[in-house]
């Protein structure tokens, strides 16, 4: 058996479409245009791809963007000016900071200078808290976009045995608050754990979030788990030409798809959700600044 192979790239289209519908009913019935503020140090080839993307998806949905590049050696003391003009700025609703920033920039105190009514990332310290007591507010990118795949594919995860792979405040830990809250037995391994083979080996639901290419073996996947993959890693492929790459995830592909029931693909498959999901919290930041009900199709 082969596993189905969980296609977030149209997935991800689909909650753009109701993204776009919920644009249009925040214009013609409130007056409000949901704006989204990307901000970019440096010229990193890779981030200037990914931010590109996502203002030309901003803009489909219905959304204003700003986008802001400064450059790679600019001041700390700068950057958090900027951060402080878009917290005030009303045709702002959401402001993302694309990390990592260069080293003369503390990315604990950028964080902290954003307003979390704005904070789409859902990195501040409110924002977190309000995530793990289940109060509403914008979740986490990544793990909301997993989350929404998870439960298209199954359904209820009540009583499900979940491993995650990583613990970084980006996506293992609010992933685990996520999957808790759907009734998931949670289990959240890391670089220190022990006979992390056979502790994957128990879970109904793998989520790798590593960052070492193909580490996740096929051998290490309980036959008919759902697997989500997200690592991102761009290693040498010398079969396309010298000097190429392709992107493959934390978990060997072509082993797991041989195993699991379903499966995340690399590129497509959770990358993609991350987009759309940080577009999806711009909703509910913009209707909760404005004092109305967020959207409950596009959280957690
Ligand atoms: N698809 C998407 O939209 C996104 C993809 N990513 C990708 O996801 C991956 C993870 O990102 P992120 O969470 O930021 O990564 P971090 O580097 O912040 O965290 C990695 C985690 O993996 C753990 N780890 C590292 N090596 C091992 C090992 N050998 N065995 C077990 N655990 C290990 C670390 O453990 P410890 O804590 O002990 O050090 C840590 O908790 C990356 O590939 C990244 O590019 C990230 C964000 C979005
Ligand atoms: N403040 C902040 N928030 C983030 O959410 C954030 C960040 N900084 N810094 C970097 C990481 C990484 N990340 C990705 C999101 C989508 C794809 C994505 O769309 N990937 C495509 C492939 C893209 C390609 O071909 O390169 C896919 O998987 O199909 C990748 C990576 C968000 N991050
Ligand atoms: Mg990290």
């Amino acid at each position: 058996m082969t596993a189905k192979i969980i296609d977030g790239k149209s997935f991800a289209e689909g909650l753009r479409g109701r993204i776009a519908g919920h644009v249009e009913r925040l214009k013609t019935e409130h007056g409000i245009t949901p704006g989204l503020a990307v901000v970019i140090v440096g010229h990193d080839p890779a981030s200037q791809v990914y931010v590109s993307n996502k203002a030309k998806q901003t803009a489909e949905v219905g959304m204003a963007s700003f986008k802001y590049e400064l450059p790679e050696d600019v001041s700390e003391a700068e950057l958090l000016e900027l951060v402080r003009r878009l917290n005030e700025d009303d045709q702002v609703h959401g402001i993302l900071v694309q990390l990592p920033v260069p080293k003369q920039i503390n990315a604990d105190k950028v964080i902290e200078a954003i307003v979390p009514s704005k904070d789409v990332d859902c990195f501040t310290p409110a924002n977190v808290g309000k995530l793990t007591i289940g109060l509403p507010g914008p979740v986490s990118c990544t793990p909301l976009g997993s989350l929404m795949l998870l439960r298209d594919q199954l359904g209820s995860l009540e009583g499900l045995n979940a491993v995650i792979v990583g613990r970084s405040n980006l996506v293992g830990k609010p992933m685990a608050q996520l999957l808790l809250r759907d009734n998931a037995t949670v289990t959240v391994a890391h670089s220190r754990t022990k006979n992390l083979a056979d502790v994957v080996r128990g879970a109904d639901i793998v989520i790798a979030a590593v960052g070492r290419p193909e580490m996740i073996r096929g051998d290490w996947i309980k036959p008919g788990a759902t697997v989500i993959d997200v690592g991102i890693n761009r290693v040498p492929a010398p079969e396309k030409g010298e000097g190429k790459t392709r992107l493959v995830g934390d978990v060997a592909f072509a082993e797991a798809v041989e195993v699991a029931g379903a499966i995340t693909p690399v590129p497509g498959g959770v990358g993609p959700m991350t987009i759309a999901c940080l577009l999806a919290n711009t909703i509910t930041t913009a209707s909760l600044i404005n004092g109305l009900v967020p959207p409950s199709d596009l959280t957690a």
